[in-house]
């Protein structure tokens, strides 16, 4: 991919947004409503595509392709091993594309390019490898039966399954959810966030280019209430897979158990707490700490938000976390010198905002941080509290963002 300089002194690639559209049996189409949503970088808040806005219409179509591609198509029947060299066929391209498709992550996501080129889509592709490697290691048993029968298990691929993919790991949810899906010989809709399609719709055209069949592999984007709620509703999806708020992690259930009784996979919000006793190498505790708080500016289920320190090490353990939070580099997340980006969105930039004027209002000390930093872009310093409660809000709440609550104990 080509670079310009960014004017700032490092390299920022030049974006070229191939994929807007909905792919659908295999094609690029447009939404059947024509209708199409903003995408806007984070870093500025401009908008950089206008996507096809599937809906329920779309959703419909896909399944449509995805059952005639489970039902009719070669995909459920050809040996796992046939699979699985079509898988890493897909793993080899998302590999030579990994600048693109990083630089893909960052404008839509927010995050550190680096990590993206070095972790996220190489971390796709070899989530595609695992995968490849179970396909045919897939089997039931023969079973010893008291009476004179023969009992046997069969391990057969669920049918059309629905994954819904939240934002914060485009690239990583994405293929979390499709790599074992497609091993096992099932066929899929897939619906990224709204905030993060670009990336998806780039692993559709590699997919379809590495041999995925027509129907296989459909990526829809579009809203959580209107195309997400199609799918969880859908009566011709067999299963579905969702990663998001613990609040629509709810609906979805819901909607799936009143149509089809279809069963889900729900990887919902989380509030880690992490304990650091009197006894731990202080400055290593300090630096884990901050890396569990603030890797992906926070937005991730598994950041540690509430940690606990025993009162012996309580003192020292604060200063050099806010010593450590202090040299943090918030920026521009193409910058190699860059720590923390934007927040992925302007609702999540203001939802963490608020956060932390409700942790000042409810009385825990803001130590650091907490302020936005740019006048432009979602860009927030990583915050430290200290004096929370156990019933704050913040202690009990998924901010999802740089915020990190200290708690002493006995
Ligand atoms: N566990 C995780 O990794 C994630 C947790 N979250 C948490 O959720 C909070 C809110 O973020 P949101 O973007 O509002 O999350 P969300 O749960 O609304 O969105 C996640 C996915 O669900 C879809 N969705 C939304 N409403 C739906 C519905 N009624 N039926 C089916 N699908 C639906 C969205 O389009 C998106 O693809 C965050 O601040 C964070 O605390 C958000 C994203 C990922
Ligand atoms: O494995 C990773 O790199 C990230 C995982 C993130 C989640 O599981 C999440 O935030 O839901």
């Amino acid at each position: 991919m080509a670079a310009a300089n960014g004017g700032q002194g490092f390299e920022v690639p030049e974006l070229d947004i191939k994929f807007t559209k909905l792919f659908i049996n295999g094609q690029f189409v447009d939404a059947a409503s024509g209708k199409t949503f903003e995408t806007r970088d984070p870093r500025t808040g401009e908008v950089i595509a206008r996507i096809a806005e599937g809906d329920k219409a779309d959703i419909d179509l896909a399944v449509k392709a995805a059952r005639d591609a489970f039902d009719n198509g070669p995909w459920p029947r050809m040996p796992g091993c046939a699979r699985a060299r079509i898988l890493h066929k897909f793993a080899d391209l998302v590999d030579q594309h990994v600048e693109e498709l990083a630089a893909l992550d960052t404008v839509d996501a927010g995050k550190l390019f680096q990590m993206g080129k070095l972790v996220d889509i190489p971390g796709g592709a070899n989530l595609l490898r695992y995968y490849a490697g179970a396909a045919d290691k897939i089997h039931g048993e023969t079973l010893k039966m008291a009476r004179p029968l023969h009992g046997y298990t069969l391990k057969e691929p669920v049918g059309v399954v629905g994954h819904i993919v939240p934002w914060n790991y485009p690239t990583t949810m994405f293929f979390f959810k499709v790599s074992p899906a497609l091993a096992a010989g099932c066929t899929m809709v897939v619906k990224p966030a709204e905030q993060t399609p670009l990336s998806a719709l780039f692993y559709a055209h590699l997919a379809k280019e590495a041999g995925i069949p027509d129907g296989v592999l459909n990526v829809v984007p579009g809203f959580g209430p209107t195309a997400g709620a199609a799918m969880a509703s859908h009566m011709d999806i067999d299963k579905i897979s969702f990663t998001g708020s613990t609040e629509v992690g709810r609906l979805v259930m819901q909607a799936a158990a009143l149509s089809n009784l279809k069963p889900v996979s729900l990887e919902l919000g989380g509030k880690s707490p992490i304990i650091v006793f009197d006894d731990a190498d202080v400055d290593m505790a300090v630096s884990l700490v901050n890396m569990a708080t603030y890797t992906n500016k926070g937005e991730i289920c598994v950041a540690g938000t509430r940690i606990y320190v025993q009162e012996g090490i309580y003192d020292a353990f604060v200063n050099k976390s806010v010593e450590l939070a202090k040299k943090s580099v918030v920026g521009d997340p193409f910058n190699p010198n860059v720590h923390q980006g934007p927040q992925v969105d302007k609702n999540q930039y203001e939802k963490v905002l608020k956060y932390i004027d409700v942790g000042k209002s409810e009385g825990a000390t803001l130590l650091t941080g907490g302020k936005a930093c740019s006048d432009k872009g979602y860009y927030i310093e990583p915050a430290i509290f200290t004096d929370v409660k156990d019933d704050m809000s913040i202690a009990q709440e998924e901010i999802f963002g740089p915020v990190m609550a200290l708690m002493k104990f006995k």
